[in-house]
């Protein structure tokens, strides 16, 4: 019956849409059928007599010999897993059901291809790195470097650069670069490349002669528009190592991570402005009251363990509502940015100047040895007050009022050091 059927209809193992090999005890193909061709790219003649093991890719190779001496042993093995290479170089996975005929002397291997279904697993896996990155990235640099890892581990990249823009009309620059190099101008490769990405809104891949001349016509360049719905916030550039390209599913996947990738930068730019808000004031971008509270707490247990003082000022305009009233508001607001700019200018980057409220400042000093110190500090602010504010249209020169308090002589929390600086502050005030 078997037999009459195969005499009628012959050829049904090409019909089959897995590929079926049959390879003698020295590892050489003796059969293929008609789905090696559609599979891996090779008509069936084509690899009789040719090694199996060449069309695995050399990293799978000393795992796919052993399983093969399994079988050999005689174990019908079914679920093992690797990567062929096709004609065309992109990377085929496949699952194998196989086993050895002994009296033929032949491994019998039955093989499906999953490269499909391995692409979507890599895509979701792609979605969850991508989006652990935004939420563990605690800058964006952080997250360019993590985005840069996670591309690293798909496909072989040698140099990456990633420029940034906030929206078509802002010009790109340069916020991330792994062995990026610069042209002559001194600018980084690439830089008109990504423009024009850009204003096309399309991956480019660049090869040979189109490549900036650096690479000597060596391997690929990819290039991709990082896009969300809100506009554009960047441009990714990839460079091959040099001899390899990157596949057409390569360049999908690359897409697909890129839209995820523009999202992610987009969210940590929101997250990064959030805090900003929440933490910072936004006339003069000093640490605001929530922020200066934090910061003292932390700043008093440390003292409290090294058994060292802490120097707490309270810096209060004078007559500041007279340049609200004289010059007008924008003019007020001019003279508060850069009154905070001088007086961030007169202690260590380690201390903290803070906006409470109007014209009311405080600055925060850490490791002070007496009230010489501080007194120190507040001569200087003096000195950096002196020269005129050149307003608008006017200039005005302004003197601060400023209450000292200490820890641990005057309070032991940022409650009661406030409140003694503020009354100083206040009786210098009555005193002008
Ligand atoms: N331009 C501007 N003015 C502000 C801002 N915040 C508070 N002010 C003004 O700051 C002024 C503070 O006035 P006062 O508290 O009387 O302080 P002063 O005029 O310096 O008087 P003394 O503290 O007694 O020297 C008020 O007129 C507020 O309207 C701000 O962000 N910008």
């Amino acid at each position: 019956m078997n037999t009459n059927i195969e005499q009628r209809i012959p050829n049904f193992i090409d019909l089959l849409l897995d590929m079926v090999f049959l390879v003698d005890e020295t590892g050489r193909i003796v059969f293929a059928n008609a789905a090696c061709e559609r599979i891996l790219g090779y008509p069936p003649s084509s690899l009789i007599g040719h090694p199996m093991i060449e069309l695995v890719l050399p990293e799978d190779r000393e795992r796919t010999r052993a399983e093969a001496a399994k079988v050999m042993g005689g174990e019908g093995r079914i679920g093992f897993e690797n990567r062929y290479r096709h004609k065309d170089g992109h990377v085929v996975h496949l699952t194998w059901s196989a086993r050895w005929v002994d009296g033929d002397r032949l491994r019998l291997g039955v093989a499906r291809d999953i490269t499909r279904q391995k692409r979507v697993e890599t895509m979701q896996a792609a979605v969850y790195a991508v989006s652990e990155a935004t939420q563990n990235a605690a800058d964006a640099d952080a997250l360019f470097a993590e985005l840069h890892h996670i591309v690293a581990s798909l496909i072989p990249v040698t140099a990456v650069a990633v420029a940034t823009c906030h929206g078509t009309s802002d010009e790109l620059s340069f916020s991330y670069r792994h062995l990026w190099p610069d042209d002559e101008a001194g600018t980084p490769v690439g830089s008109s490349l990504c423009t024009d990405v850009l204003a096309g809104g399309k991956a480019r891949m660049l090869e040979g002669k189109a490549l900036p001349a650096c690479w000597k016509d060596d391997g690929y360049l990819l290039i991709l528009p990082l896009t969300t719905r809100n506009g554009p916030v960047g441009v990714a550039m990839l460079k091959t190592p040099p001899g390899e390209t990157y596949s057409g599913i390569d360049r999908e996947l690359m897409e697909f991570i890129a839209a995820q990738a523009a999202i992610a930068i987009e969210r940590t730019r929101l997250k990064a402005e959030l805090l900003q808000a929440a933490l910072y004031d936004e006339l003069t971008r000093l640490p605001n009251r929530r922020l200066l509270y934090d910061r003292t707490r932390q700043a008093l247990a440390r003292c409290q363990r090294k058994q060292s003082r802490l120097g707490l000022l309270y810096v209060d305009v004078d007559d500041f509502k007279q340049i609200n009233d004289s010059f007008g508001h924008a003019s007020g607001d001019l003279l508060l940015r850069e009154f905070a700019t001088r007086l961030a200018g007169t202690v260590r980057a380690s201390d903290t100047v803070a906006r409470l409220a109007g014209d009311e400042f405080v600055v925060l000093m850490e490791d002070v040895s007496d009230e010489t110190d501080v007194l120190a500090v507040i001569a200087k602010i003096r000195e950096a007050l002196a020269p005129a504010i050149t307003l608008e249209n006017a200039e005005a020169r302004i003197t601060a009022s400023v209450g000292i308090a200490l820890y641990p002589d005057h309070g032991n929390d940022i409650e009661q050091l406030l409140r003694h600086a503020d009354q100083a502050m206040y009786r210098a005030k009555q005193d002008l």
